[in-house]
């Protein structure tokens, strides 16, 4: 039997709350290999990767603010590589493209990209026959509830989601509240018929209307790490769907599968349950 390499693996936006968990996580994976961390945060330039993960030994891979020369080094290696990118909606879309320039497979968990940068990069990403995963949500626990929300959604044309995050969050509403309207969009109703004219006496109190009527409400407070409701209503009747998360490191099986997967993808994937 052939030995195959392990994946070398990028974690860029490695000194942060997600970056942490994936530098950990890799590093316990037998099949992948951390080769570099990356981080803008000047804190961190120049120490060790699992140390400020909290490893109690070193794993000798400094954290550097340089991505490009980090992905120009997964190139050399015996196998193609992966880019985790946990860093900033303003950085993510310019963070993808020079991974696909490089061969390197990104799979993204950070939120806050367009639709139309969202397309942009399926063409690019085509183009280079290059696998990209862009995951909203790695928790198979929201995979679940947004399966039970479409099929709810049959029976119920009345529906508003919740989102509640930690306030450090930049982007609103959540990539999976937007994940989950969008999924709830595509069952081809419009929700949310209005029953009276609504006045709204301080400008959002009613959230922002999605895809279809649907509503999104944004909460964000200290204390609260992410969490959503999808709350259907019908006359005499309420079915509430929710997912609560209490530790970062529920995303991690979904973060290796992720890495695996991709090595075998040649175009764009958007969603965690395209993967399952
Ligand atoms: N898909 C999913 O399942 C999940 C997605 N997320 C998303 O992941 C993203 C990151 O979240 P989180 O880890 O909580 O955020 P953090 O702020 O804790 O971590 C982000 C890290 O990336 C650094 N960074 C920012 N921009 C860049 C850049 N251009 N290049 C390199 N490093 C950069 C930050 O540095 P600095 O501190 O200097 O800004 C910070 O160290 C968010 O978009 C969040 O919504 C989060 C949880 C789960
Ligand atoms: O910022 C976060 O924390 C999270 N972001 C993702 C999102 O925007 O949906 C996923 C999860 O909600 C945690």
């Amino acid at each position: 039997m052939v030995n195959q390499a392990p994946i070398p693996v990028v974690v860029n936006g490695a000194a942060g709350k997600m970056g942490r968990e994936v530098v950990k996580a890799v590093s316990q994976a037998s099949d992948m290999t951390l080769l570099g961390a990356v981080d803008r945060n000047p804190e961190y330039n120049g120490k060790d990767a699992g140390e400020v993960a909290g490893l109690s030994e070193p794993l000798e891979v400094p954290i550097t603010d340089q991505l490009e020369p980090t992905l120009a080094l997964a190139t050399q290696e015996r196998q193609l590589g992966v880019m985790v990118d946990f860093t900033h909606p303003s950085s993510v879309y310019d963070n993808i493209r020079a991974a696909i320039a490089y061969g390197i497979r990104p799979v993204v968990g950070t939120t806050g990209l367009s639709i139309e940068q969202i397309q942009d990069l399926a063409e690019f990403a085509d183009k280079a026959s290059t696998g990209c995963l862009l995951i909203p949500n790695f928790s198979i626990g929201m995979v679940l509830l947004q399966e039970a929300a479409v099929r709810a959604s049959q029976y119920f044309d009345h529906v508003e989601i919740i989102e509640l995050h930690h306030n450090q969050k930049a982007d609103a509403p959540s990539g999976t509240a937007i994940q989950t309207a969008q999924m709830l969009a595509e069952m081809g109703k419009t929700y949310n018929p209005p029953s009276v004219e609504e006045t709204e006496k301080l400008p959002g109190a009613r959230g922002s209307v999605a895809d279809e009527g649907i509503r999104i409400h944004s909460v964000r407070l200290p204390g609260l790490i992410a969490h959503q409701e999808v709350i259907f209503g019908a006359p005499g009747q309420i079915y509430t769907l929710r997912h609560d998360t209490s530790d970062r490191a529920c995303y991690m099986p979904g973060v290796l599968l992720a890495i695996r997967k991709v090595t075998q993808l040649k175009s764009l994937v958007y969603g965690l349950e395209k993967l399952l």
